[in-house]
């Protein structure tokens, strides 16, 4: 069976143009005028860009004593809805500490759950020979990523002597540190501080992670990289310090990426002045929303290039959950959602106020996220032999945010009632048209697959060559010119 999308604009990261779409079974069969398939969708007056990909998800999320409400059911549909045809979710090892057994987990969590296909990221929580041993055999079951949370302490949290070893290791298998970048330590410190003098709510959350530490932590990270010689991803970036650290690595030749989150580019800090418990504690997430200088920091960043991939850090707790944290904000789960939203308010906040371009809205919703995590053209591009993840999207659509409309599971929606333009009419996995807009469409739980991501065979090259020729190296000397020993 065949199908051609017909009347469209096709937006990547580097071209816009008009052209048929002609896909056969899953993938692009031919991209060009007048084509004809088995099957027509329309595009007139829509953009077709390559489904979104989101590589910052918790789903179903072991965290904080309790367990993220997202199920890989409805966060997948809930991507679909949005126009997001990949997602890329965090592993993290269980009470045995393996690595493996961590991924045939989620293996089992998600294979009869997902609507669009997932990849994993795996968590590093801690340094021992097994570990050591098994990022291999994590890199061959198709995880090609690692991150590394500097914050958390007593849970998550590891030290700089671990992230080191661990970065080393990703140098030698060619695969892609990352971080949560929050010093962690003092993190633990002024939330103590903070209880003591009677600030328990969530505005209490948001004065104990200054953006002075994750500036400290992007900095300390971005050193160990560059020592270690690899590439590095700093997570959820959410303030000028951090960005700053990232810019000036870049500056200086580095391979450091930087990843903001739509909700750092739409909301604020003022959310946790709110009166409202509730409302304040359903933002609760780490790093916290920042001032509005920050966010046109961000914005910038993406404008210039010094940060590459919006995603969401999608982590969603009910508000029951969030409600143990009551009387100590420190025990609220931190996490908010926002992968059905993403790509409607980066067009609405980007493309539509000229901040971004559609080309570059297609680079930092899907391209630029496959090229680092190494699925690029599978997935991320509009090209014959790719993936047919493909969204129609509608810049016409108008649609009010809200709990009443959305698939996330959550009872509560972060913008209740923000107004968006621009929504997906059709959203195609894999050639299947999995989400139509107005036609309340349910793709089917399992249909989804996991892709596996290869080690990065080029940037680990291109950094050994230039380290090698960069190391350190003893000068040859003429015996006469050494002074002779007493
Ligand atoms: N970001 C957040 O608050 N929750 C999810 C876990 C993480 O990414 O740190
Ligand atoms: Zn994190
Ligand atoms: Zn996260």
């Amino acid at each position: 069976m065949s199908t051609v999308i017909k009347n469209g604009t096709l937006v990547t990261a580097d071209r816009m143009w008009e052209a048929d779409i002609l896909i056969e079974g899953e993938t692009i069969a031919r991209i060009g005028a007048d084509l004809k398939g088995d099957e027509v969708i329309d595009a007139e007056g829509a953009y077709v860009i390559p489904g979104g990909i989101d590589p910052h998800t918790h789903m179903q999320m072991p965290f904080m004593g309790t367990e993220a409400a997202e199920t890989f059911e409805t966060g997948t549909r809930a991507a679909a809805a949005g126009g997001t045809t990949m997602i890329i979710d965090f592993c993290l090892p269980g009470e045995d500490g393996s690595i493996k057994n961590a991924i045939e987990t989620w293996h089992k969590k998600s294979r009869d759950q997902i609507c669009v296909d997932v990849g994993y990221h795996m968590a590093i929580t801690g340094w021992n020979e097994q570990i050591f041993t098994e990022m291999k055999d994590a890199v061959e079951m198709g995880v090609n990523s690692f991150k590394h949370f500097m914050a958390y302490k007593g849970a998550l949290m590891i030290d700089d002597e671990e992230m080191i070893a661990s970065f080393r290791r990703c140098k030698e298998l060619g695969v892609l540190p990352m971080v949560h970048a929050e010093n962690g330590d003092l993190v633990a410190e002024a939330q103590a501080r903070l209880l003591a003098e009677g600030i328990t709510g969530p505005e209490g959350h948001s004065y104990s992670r200054p953006p002075e530490f994750e500036g400290e932590a992007a900095n300390r990270a971005i050193t160990i990289a560059d020592a270690a010689g690899t590439p590095l991803y700093i997570v959820h970036v959410s303030c000028e310090q951090a960005h700053e650290a990232i810019r000036r690595a870049r500056q200086k030749g580095m391979r450091v990426y930087g990843e903001p989150l739509i909700q750092f580019l739409t909301l604020d800090d003022s959310e946790y002045q709110n009166a409202d418990w509730d409302h304040a504690a359903r933002r609760v997430m780490s790093p916290p929303f920042r001032g509005k200088e920050h966010q046109d920091g961000l914005w910038a960043g993406l404008q210039a290039g010094s940060l590459q991939v919006v995603a969401t850090d999608h982590a969603a707790f009910s508000t029951e959950q969030k409600r143990r944290g009551r009387d100590d904000f420190t025990i609220i789960p931190n996490g908010t959602h926002g992968l059905e939203e993403r790509l409607a308010l980066l067009w609405t906040h980007g493309v539509e106020t000229g901040r971004l371009t559609p080309q570059e809205f297609v680079a930092a919703t899907s391209t630029n996220a496959a090229k680092i995590f190494n699925i690029y053209p599978k997935k991320g591009a509009l090209v014959e032999g790719a993936d047919a993840d493909i969204t129609v999207w509608d810049p016409k659509i108008k649609r009010t945010l809200s709990v009443a409309n959305h698939q996330s599971i959550l009872d509560y929606n972060i913008y209740e009632g923000w107004e968006v333009t621009g929504q997906p009419r059709y959203t195609l996995s894999r050639g299947e048209v999995v989400w139509a807009w107005g036609q309340n469409s349910s793709p089917r739980p399992g249909r989804g697959r996991f892709v596996p991501r290869p080690p990065f065979a080029a940037p680990a090259k291109a950094l050994s060559t230039w380290k090698a020729l960069t190391s350190p190296r003893a000068v040859a000397r003429n015996p006469m010119n050494i002074p002779a020993g007493v």
